[in-house]
């Protein structure tokens, strides 16, 4: 075999064996092979989709390899994912598997290490650590400062270990271990603590500057993303201890235990010691919001909330109801908000909305009638947008018809998404 035809067959044994590293190495040095033929005419993308290395069809996907070859059966890669059952990496070769979109709240710096919260000796050396990042909470609002990079960003107060002595040691102090950091090798530990105290006392002396957010909407969007995540993570499960401070299922007392994940009822017998009980752990509300397509793909239906800032449309939004699918409740808040009908619903990307911890459940949804009638109680107005319309407002163009949710929520994403979607229609 000629040295050129060993090559290629190095290059197409690795794409076989999902050998990843090789493939990199190798096109970083003979950018060529990408694309090129082994017996049968199959590619290095095919023979990653026939024997599902995902990671491996990602390096010769990002690397710019053809998806549309086909190999002597006429054969793309996507068929021979599809045919050997690979989804993911169908998924993956028809581009609907795009990395998840970075919105706000939904970036994660912790490494939540939920197997700690129960090793006290380890929580308490991690307390004392001169490292230990604590946040601080007073009514669920994070204590913040103006963000050195933008006048309108805020930035969290990250104190030591000395700066909250009192507070905990305190019994009026609530602490939630939240993490620690992935990004450093020293993987400094995150807490949360809440306290009842008077902040104006507890401000003077902590960090100058500073003060207890007033209000959560829109004070919250003001943070860094990376901020934003955490406190997506803190502010759910505060707002859980202050709602659930008694049992709910028989009204005592109860103890917080799992470093802020648990509370336990303190009166024996009680129903929700037995077994794994829902009401002991915090809770997360599903939510589905939806850009409903109108039938014609042209246009996409939004509403308004008296409450929203003048001018401004989003996306449909309701909570899911028990023993409800993510799909039905997409068609139920549609026809109640809006009289409108859907069909099909596909699933796209959620965020978290500690407001107090709803969970964000974002779809698209094609519409099977147009009529608008709105129930007036929830929605002010719904109407119908073109995509140019859209476009405009998200530019913010002279002539938009109407203002965009901001971006820090997933309704700007999923009108941004659909935009992109139809960018070639
Ligand atoms: N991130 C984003 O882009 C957006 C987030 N949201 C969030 O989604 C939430 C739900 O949307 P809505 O249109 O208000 O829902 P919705 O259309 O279901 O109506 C809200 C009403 O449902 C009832 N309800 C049913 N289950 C509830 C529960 N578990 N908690 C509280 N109320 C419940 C209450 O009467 C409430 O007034 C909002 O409260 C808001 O926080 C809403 C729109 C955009
Ligand atoms: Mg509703
Ligand atoms: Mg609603
Ligand atoms: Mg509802
Ligand atoms: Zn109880």
């Amino acid at each position: 075999m000629s040295v050129r035809g060993e090559l290629l067959q190095r290059f197409l044994d690795a794409a076989s064996g999902g050998d990843d590293e090789t493939l990199s190495l190798m096109l970083s040095q003979s950018r060529e092979l990408l694309d090129e033929r082994g017996e049968q005419g199959w590619t290095a993308l095919m023979l990653t989709a026939r024997n599902g290395h995902y990671e491996a069809a990602r390096v010769l996907l990002t690397s710019g390899c053809d998806t549309r070859v086909t190999n002597r059966s006429g054969q793309t890669a996507r068929d021979v994912a599809v045919f050997w059952g690979h989804t993911h990496i169908a998924r993956l070769l028809t581009g609907t598997d795009t990395q998840e979109p970075d919105i706000h709240f939904n970036r994660e710096i912790l490494d939540r290490m939920s197997d700690r919260r129960s090793d006290g000796e380890w929580l308490a050396s991690r307390r004392a650590s001169p490292e230990t990042v604590f946040l601080l909470f007073h009514a669920l609002s994070p204590l913040v400062r103006s963000g050195a990079e933008r006048e309108e960003q805020i930035e969290l107060c990250k104190l030591r270990s000395t700066a909250v002595q009192e507070l905990l040691t305190g019994s009026r102090t609530l602490e939630v271990f939240l993490g620690v950091e992935k990004q450093d090798d020293g993987q400094p530990a995150w807490f949360a603590l809440s306290t009842e105290d008077d902040p104006s006392q507890l401000l003077q002396d902590k960090d100058p500057g500073s003060f207890f957010l007033q209000e959560a909407m829109p004070g919250l969007l003001r943070l860094s993303d990376d901020d934003a995540g955490v406190v997506a993570q803190a502010r759910s499960v505060l707002a859980w201890h202050s709602r659930y401070r008694f049992c709910p299922t028989c009204g005592s007392d109860t103890k917080v235990e799992e470093a802020g994940y648990k509370r336990t009822c303190l009166r024996a017998g009680c129903r929700s010691l037995q077994g794994v009980h829902n009401t002991c752990y915090p809770r997360v509300d599903p939510v589905v919001i939806m850009l409903v397509l109108h039938p014609d793909g042209k246009q996409c239906m939004l509403g308004r909330k008296k409450i929203f800032p003048p001018g401004m449309f989003s996306c449909l939004a309701g909570f899911v109801e028990p023993g409800e699918t993510l799909e039905a409740a997409v068609r139920r808040e549609v026809q109640e908000e809006s009289g409108v009908q859907v069909g099909s619903v596909q699933y796209l990307s959620s965020q978290a909305w500690p407001m107090p911890s709803c969970l964000m459940i974002g779809c698209h949804c094609v519409a099977v009638t147009t009529d608008i009638k709105v129930d007036q109680n929830e929605i002010e107005e719904a109407r119908w947008f073109t995509r140019q319309q859209v476009m405009d407002a998200l530019v913010k163009d002279k002539q938009a018809v109407f203002v965009m949710p901001p971006r820090q929520a997933i309704a700007h994403y999923l009108l941004k998404h659909w935009i992109g979607c139809n960018a070639n229609l």
